[in-house]
């Protein structure tokens, strides 16, 4: 990973986000209700709660993919248009639980897809050629390899996408969401299927971000990096706002302990491995056999 040439902007403390009272409703369910929750120039700060919460729906609330039902979302004291593409414009980018590239476009041109709310030339420049179009071209190209130094896929930059794996699939995205220059971004399980070497790599590209003046928010099951990451970390259950803290704070409360961190995660890797083992317990007639082969396994 190399240092982007661009200079860190932070000013402590800023609000860039502002979210009051987030509404949303499907019909009959309420996936979220009224959320509020900020985030300043400078924070990382994590989303977490169990399936179903309400994370993923909140960050399309924020995002404009949803129109949230009630409630409003202030990016830096300007309420958020309600198109994705005003919302990137405005300077909030995202990643997605599903990785979402151009599989068959390569690594450089999927970052350079990224940038698109950043480039002043027109259709008309584009299909003419003109030197505007070469010159505002090259930028943009200097700028996403620059940006695929900083994440570590500039030797890359030429492959497809879809030939890379996983983990660098997912940095991809980060890359591409980075080429909207924005001042927050919003990260949704940035290291789902990864490995914890991955998990380790994106805990410090993160903070990397986080060192160019740019606030991060970030949803995530795996608690180590959350409370490794994160200033604060907000908890929802049931689309409402348990609490709100420092990791401290939050791992120690009650209450989230009984919602959430008390209780195995739905894709909890080690669940079914101990299920079978006390399964396997209870039936052998050596009780070690089994139990000490899937140890071995892990
Ligand atoms: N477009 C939609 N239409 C109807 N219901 C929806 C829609 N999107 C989400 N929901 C429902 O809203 C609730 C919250 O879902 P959401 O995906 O936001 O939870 P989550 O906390 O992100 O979960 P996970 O951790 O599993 O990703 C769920 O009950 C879900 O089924």
């Amino acid at each position: 990973m190399t240092t982007m040439t661009t200079t860190a902007t932070t000013t402590t403390g800023q609000t860039v986000l502002d979210a009051r009272g987030v509404t949303m409703r499907f019909g009959g369910l309420t996936a979220v209700r009224g959320v509020d929750l900020t985030v300043r120039s400078g924070e990382i700060v994590g989303l977490i709660g169990p399936n179903g919460a309400g994370k993923t729906t909140f960050f399309n609330c924020l995002t404009g993919l949803y129109t949230p039902t009630e409630g409003e979302v202030r990016y830096k004291d300007t309420v958020l248009p309600p198109t994705s593409y005003k919302v990137t414009a405005a300077g909030i980018a995202r990643t997605f639980q599903n990785i979402r590239l151009f599989a068959n476009m390569t690594v450089l041109e999927n970052v350079l897809v990224g940038r698109h709310t950043r480039t002043k030339e027109g259709f008309w420049s584009a299909v003419l050629r003109g030197p505007g179009f070469h010159k505002a071209e090259a930028a943009s190209r200097a700028r996403a390899t620059e940006l695929l130094e900083f994440v570590g896929l500039a030797a890359k930059a030429d492959h497809l996408a879809r030939n890379l794996p996983y983990g660098e699939q997912r940095k991809l995205e980060i890359a591409r969401a980075l080429a909207s220059e924005p001042g927050l971004l919003l990260l949704d399980e940035p290291t789902a299927g990864m490995n914890p070497q991955e998990t380790r790599a994106t805990e410090e590209l993160v903070f990397a971000i986080r060192d160019q003046g740019i606030a991060v928010l970030v949803i995530e099951h795996d608690m180590r990096f959350i409370f490794n990451l994160c200033d604060r970390v907000a908890v929802l259950v049931q689309g409402e706002k348990l609490i709100e803290g420092d990791s401290a704070t939050v791992q120690g409360d009650e209450r989230v302990v009984a919602a959430y961190l008390g209780e195995p995660l739905e894709n909890d890797p080690g669940a079914a491995e101990a299920a079978e083992v006390e399964a396997a317990e209870a039936h052998a007639d050596t009780p070690h056999d089994t139990a000490a082969g899937k140890e071995n396994d892990r």
